[in-house]
């Protein structure tokens, strides 16, 4: 069983990071070679990937430590350009794994997709021929996938709404299928195009639109932990970050940036393991919006009775271990392997607890010393690079950076002409 807590990770080299991971997980030799800097996504690969190709984009890999989920602990390689995020995020499972870690739950892996009808004579008619014609339209989707119903998924419902547009009264049929492992848009969208025809023909209407939806709320991923209020701070902390969350809730201009903080963990879990960044993005983003209409925050913080925090949260979590790139990237396949999972439900949910995490280290943070220290501290290296520091100048001016509390391209190219001339004397 994986270890996570890494302790003095960050204090190791590359190669010594990837040995330390070799070391008592399911990594295979051709993963380590995928993660060292001359392996990865081969120009060819990338070639079939997308079109009109004429390079590959390199994106820092990190490896979150320290989380629990589910009782066991598991080592979460996330794909993120941003300083802080992975420390963060190790810093939040951290305290997490202080009262045992995440608990983390999912739904049935259900996507749907929708057909658009117009031109219908009388909507909520055709409403109820589509109802009557439920079991008809699943055989024609269900035979689109055979494979699929073989692993036991396929099509759950059929569901009819009438839709009040801006140029009439649209019937939008609704496929909800279990796509088992798949993120399941091909393999939805397939089935959509196929029924459509005859959707329209009982709707007595033209078919439109054939595609899934984004808004993912039948494929919900969640994560719940109790953060012990002693290592996060004190009662202070825990009461303050209570105050955070209540903006959040209450507050769309709060809640963009605390969702935003959310997406950072959860973002970089979705890369790293090949999967759609978007897809999962919209669905976050529409989740984020309650049935009043307004835009909230995606998690919840709530002192318990012993004056601890506890934090949960719920968003959908459209994301596969099959399909799209996720087998075809060498890097995804291992990354996947890494955090040890073989259904998509289980990668979800700890997507799931890294998008918690990420969300109370920032939460912490903001509720105390803000977080620029923190996160300036780690972004100062990249400020450094751009004023033009060398590696061997590097440390130096960050750690005057951060000293001198001024993490700032002017700054750095002052005491980067400074520290050469004292060189040059
Ligand atoms: C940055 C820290 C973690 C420092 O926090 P610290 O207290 O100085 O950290 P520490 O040195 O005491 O270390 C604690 C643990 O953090 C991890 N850790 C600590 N440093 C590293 C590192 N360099 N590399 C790898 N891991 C690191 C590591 O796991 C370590 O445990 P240990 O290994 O020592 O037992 C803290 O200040 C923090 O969590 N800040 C939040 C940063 C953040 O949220 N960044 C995201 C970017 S900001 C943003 O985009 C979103 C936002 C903030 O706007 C969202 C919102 O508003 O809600
Ligand atoms: N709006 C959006 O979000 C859209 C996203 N996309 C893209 O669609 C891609 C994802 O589509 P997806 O349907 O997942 O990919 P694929 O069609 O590549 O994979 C799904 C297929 O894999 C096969 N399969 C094999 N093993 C399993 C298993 N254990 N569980 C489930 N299926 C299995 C199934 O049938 P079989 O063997 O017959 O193939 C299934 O249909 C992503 O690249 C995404 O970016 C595309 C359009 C729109």
């Amino acid at each position: 069983m994986v270890n996570s807590r890494l302790s003095g990770f960050r204090n190791l080299s590359v190669p010594e990071r990837l040995a330390r991971l070799a070391d008592g997980t399911a990594l295979t030799a051709a993963d380590l070679s995928a993660l060292a800097p001359e392996g990865g996504l081969g120009l060819d690969q990338a070639d079939r990937m997308a079109e009109n190709v004429v390079g590959v984009f390199g994106v820092p890999l990190g490896v979150a430590a320290n989380f629990t989920v589910n009782g066991a602990d598991v080592l979460v390689p996330m794909a993120t350009e941003e300083p802080s995020v992975v420390a963060a995020a190790s810093n939040a499972a951290r305290i997490a794994r202080v009262r045992g870690g995440f608990v983390t739950s999912s739904s049935t892996p259900v996507m749907q997709a929708q057909v658009q009808v117009l031109d219908v004579a009388d909507p909520e008619a055709a409403r109820l021929r589509l109802l009557a014609a439920r079991a008809e339209l699943a055989g024609l989707a269900d035979a689109q996938d055979p494979r699929l119903a073989e692993l036991g998924g396929g099509v759950r419902d059929v569901s009819v709404r009438v839709v009040d547009a801006r140029e009439q009264r649209y019937v939008v049929l609704h496929l909800a299928v279990d796509v088992r492992d798949a993120m399941g848009a091909n393999a939805v969208n397939t089935m959509a195009e196929a029924v459509a025809p005859r959707v329209a023909e009982i709707a007595g209407g033209r078919p439109l639109l054939r595609i899934l939806t984004n808004k993912a709320d039948l494929r919900l991923a969640r994560a719940h932990a109790v953060f012990d209020a002693e290592a996060l701070g004190g009662p202070e902390v825990v009461r303050d970050i209570v105050h955070a969350a209540a903006l959040a809730e209450a507050d769309p201009y709060r809640a963009a940036t605390h969702n935003k903080g959310i997406m950072n963990g959860v973002t970089a879990v979705v890369l790293a393991t090949g999967n759609d960044t978007r897809a999962v993005e919209a669905g976050a983003h529409s989740h984020a919006v309650g049935p009043d209409g307004r835009y909230t925050s995606l998690s919840h913080f709530a002192r318990d009775a012993d004056g601890n925090l506890t934090g949960t949260l719920e968003l959908p979590m459209p994301v596969g271990l099959v399909g799209g790139a996720t087998r075809v990237h060498p890097v995804a396949a291992a990354a996947v392997r890494l955090l040890g999972v073989s259904t998509a439900a289980e990668l979800a949910e700890i997507i799931a607890a890294a998008g918690l995490a990420q969300n109370l280290a920032a939460l912490r943070a903001l509720a105390t010393e803000g977080i620029q220290r923190g996160h300036m501290a780690l972004h100062a290296r990249n400020v450094a690079v751009a004023a033009g520091a060398g590696p061997e100048e590097l440390p130096r001016v960050v750690a005057r950076m951060v000293a001198d509390g001024a993490v700032r391209g002017d700054h750095a190219e002052r005491v980067l002409a400074e520290l050469r001339a004292e060189a040059a004397r």
